[in-house]
C-alpha cells in the first residue's frame, strides 16, 4: 500500500507519449503534446519545456540576466492547474520564468551543466525553489527537471512540479522521455526546414517560370541618346552597391529594364530577382502576396505559403508601381525595410528577410505625399536613389535603333525576311510624340510588320482619343445601296485636290504623324507627298 502522497505510475500513458513524440513533426505541436500529456497526470501541478535559442531578446527575468546575450533558455511550452486559482493560466509563456541565462537557478543550472536536478519534498529542500510560497500555497512537493541531450548537447531543458512526493521510477521514465524529446524536436526541426526550403524552392521556381517568360521580352537595353546614356551610367554606379533604387519614368520608358539591368550587375546576381506588379493585386491579398501566409489564415489560405519577400531573400525585389500599395500596406513595408523583419499573415514567428529594394513608379510620388496617399517615410527610405528614364518623345534620336531592334527581334522569333526600315518610314515614327513611348513604339512596329505585307512598312497611327484601330475599310465595301451620281473626272481631280489642301489646313501641313494630313486622309503620309508633287500643291 502506496502512502498517500505517492502516486500510482500510468506506464500506458508514458509508452503512448513516446510513440506519439517520434510521429510528430512539427516542432510546437510536439513540444505542445509533450507538457499537455505530462500535465494530464493528477499529481503533475505543472510540466515545462525551456529550448536554448538566441538570447538577444528583452529579459523579464531580472535575476537572470545574461551575461553575453548569445544564447538563453526561453519558456517555449507550459500546461498545468493552479489549486489556488481556478482562473489563472498556466499555459501562458510570458512571465518572470519566460527567460533563463544559461547558469541561472535550476533549470539554467540544468541547462549549463547538463545534469538533472531532483527535488523530492519542497519543504525540506527549498534551495533550489524561487518561491517556496508558491510551492506552499499550490502544495508542491517534488520536481524533477531533466536536460535535453542530443549526441551530448544540451537542447533545453524538460521540468515537472508534482503535488506527490517523486519516485525513483518516475524519475527514470523523466529520463526517458526527455531522451526521446530531444531526439524528436531535432527531427521535428530537420522536418521544417526540409519543408520551409521545399516550399521556398516550390515558389521560386513558379516565380522563376514567371520571369523566364517575361525575360524573353526583355534584352539589352538599346538606345545610344544622351538621356539614355546617363540613366545607364547611374545603373553602373549604383549596380554594385546595395542601395535601394526607385526608377521615375512615365508607363513603357523602360523602367523594368532598367531594374533587371541593376540586379544583373549586383552582387546579388545569382539569387533570384522577384517582381511584384503592385497594381494588380488586389487589396486583401497584398499582405499575403508580400509576406506569405500560414494555413486558414483567412478563407482560401488552404496551406502555408511563403511571399515574396521570403522568395527574394538574398536577392532583389523589384516594386513595379509602387505608388499603388495601399496606405495601410506601407507601414508594414516600412518596417521589413528597416529592421528585415516581417510575420507572414496568421503567423505570430517573426522571420528575417534580406532583399534589396528597387522600386518604379509613374506616379508623382512628393504629389501622393501630399494628399496622404503615400507615406514620407516610406518614400525617403525608397528613394535613397532616384533614376530617372526619360520619355521616348524627348530622345527621338533613340527611335531609329528601337526599331531596328524589335524588327530584328521579331525577325528572330518569326524566322522570316522583314520589310526594311526605309528613311521615310524613320521620319513618320520620328514625327511621332510617342505617349506610350517605347512600348507603343514595340507595338506600332509589330502591328506594321503584320499588316504590311512587302516592303514597305505601313504603320497604323492612333485616332484623337489615342485609340488603334486595326480593321482597315476599304473603298468597296464602304459603298452604299443608294444609285450612283457620276461626276466627271475634271471635278473629281479638282475635288480630291481640295480634299488634301483641307486636310493639310487642317492638320497645319504635317504631313506625317497621328495629327498629319496622311492620317486624316487614311493614306500613306508617302503617297499623300507624292499626290501633293504632282498636283503642285504648296503651302500658301
Ligand atoms: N531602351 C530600350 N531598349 C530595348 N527595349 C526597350 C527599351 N526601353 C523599353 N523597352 C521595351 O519596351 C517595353 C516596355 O518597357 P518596360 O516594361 O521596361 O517599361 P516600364 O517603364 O517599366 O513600363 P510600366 O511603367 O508600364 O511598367 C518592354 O518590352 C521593353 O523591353
Amino acid at each position: 500500500m502506496k502512502p498517500d502522497n505517492v502516486h500510482e505510475l500510468d506506464y500506458e500513458a508514458y509508452k503512448t507519449l513516446l510513440l506519439e513524440m517520434a510521429q510528430e513533426h512539427v516542432v510546437a505541436t510536439l513540444l505542445g503534446m509533450i507538457v499537455r500529456q505530462l500535465a494530464r497526470r493528477p499529481h503533475v501541478a505543472l510540466a515545462r519545456i525551456w529550448l536554448i535559442k538566441e538570447g538577444d531578446c528583452p529579459c523579464p527575468n531580472k535575476e537572470a540576466t545574461c551575461e553575453d546575450n548569445a544564447k538563453c533558455l526561453h519558456l517555449v511550452a507550459s500546461r498545468g492547474r493552479s489549486l489556488v486559482d481556478k482562473d489563472a493560466d498556466w499555459s501562458r509563456l510570458d512571465g518572470a520564468f519566460s527567460r533563463f541565462a544559461l547558469g541561472s537557478r535550476k533549470v539554467g543550472w540544468i541547462a549549463a551543466t547538463g545534469k538533472a536536478v531532483e527535488v523530492n519534498d519542497t519543504e525540506k529542500d527549498s534551495k533550489w525553489i524561487a518561491r517556496p510560497e508558491w510551492a506552499r500555497r499550490e502544495k508542491i512537493l517534488g520536481f524533477g527537471g531533466q536536460p535535453l541531450l542530443y549526441k551530448g548537447e544540451v537542447l533545453g531543458v524538460l521540468s515537472i512540479f508534482t503535488r506527490d512526493l517523486l519516485q525513483h521510477e518516475e524519475l527514470v521514465w523523466m529520463r526517458m522521455i526527455a531522451d526521446h524529446a530531444a531526439t524528436a524536436i531535432v527531427n521535428a526541426r530537420a522536418f521544417e526546414t526540409i519543408n520551409r526550403l521545399q516550399e521556398q524552392l516550390e515558389l521560386e521556381c513558379s516565380y522563376l517560370r514567371e520571369e523566364v517568360q517575361e525575360a524573353r521580352a526583355f534584352g539589352d537595353i538599346v538606345g545610344q541618346s544622351e538621356a539614355l546614356r546617363s540613366v545607364l551610367k547611374q545603373v553602373e554606379l549604383v549596380a554594385p552597391t546595395d542601395t535601394n533604387v526607385i526608377i521615375l519614368g512615365e508607363s513603357g520608358t523602360g523602367k523594368e529594364l532598367v531594374a533587371r539591368e541593376i540586379h544583373k550587375r549586383s552582387l546579388r546576381q545569382d539569387r533570384p530577382l522577384i517582381k511584384v506588379n503592385c497594381a494588380s493585386i488586389s487589396r486583401e491579398l497584398y499582405e499575403s502576396e508580400f509576406f506569405g501566409h500560414v494555413k486558414g489564415a483567412f478563407s482560401g489560405a488552404l496551406k502555408d505559403r511563403a511571399g515574396r519577400f521570403e522568395a527574394a531573400d538574398g536577392g532583389t525585389l523589384f516594386l513595379d508601381e509602387v505608388g499603388e500599395i495601399p496606405i495601410d500596406l506601407q507601414s508594414k513595408l516600412l518596417r521589413v525595410l528597416q529592421e528585415g523583419e516581417y510575420e507572414r499573415v496568421g503567423d505570430e514567428k517573426t522571420r528575417k528577410v534580406d532583399v534589396r529594394i528597387i522600386a518604379a513608379t509613374n506616379r508623382n510620388l512628393k504629389k501622393d505625399i501630399g494628399k496622404g496617399l503615400f507615406r514620407q517615410d516610406l518614400y525617403y527610405r525608397l528613394s535613397v536613389f532616384p533614376l530617372e528614364v526619360a520619355p521616348l518623345r524627348y530622345r527621338k534620336e533613340d527611335i531609329p535603333l528601337l526599331a531596328e531592334h524589335f524588327l530584328g527581334l521579331i525577325q528572330k522569333r518569326g524566322n522570316r525576311k522583314l520589310p526594311r526600315l526605309t528613311k521615310t518610314s524613320l521620319k513618320e515614327l520620328q514625327g511621332y510624340d510617342w505617349p506610350g513611348n517605347v512600348r507603343e513604339l514595340q507595338n506600332v512596329i509589330e502591328r506594321a510588320v503584320i499588316i504590311s505585307q512587302g516592303d514597305p512598312l505601313r504603320f497604323i497611327w492612333p485616332d484623337e482619343k489615342g485609340a488603334y484601330d486595326t480593321t482597315e475599310t476599304s473603298a468597296e465595301d464602304s459603298g452604299s445601296d443608294d444609285e450612283w451620281t457620276v461626276v466627271p473626272d475634271s471635278e473629281m481631280k479638282q475635288r480630291e485636290r481640295r480634299n488634301i489642301i483641307a486636310a493639310l489646313e487642317k492638320s497645319d501641313w504635317t504631313i506625317y504623324g497621328a495629327r498629319g494630313a496622311a492620317r486624316l486622309l487614311g493614306i500613306k503620309p508617302t503617297t499623300l507627298s507624292s499626290r501633293i508633287k504632282k498636283m503642285n500643291i504648296r503651302k500658301p
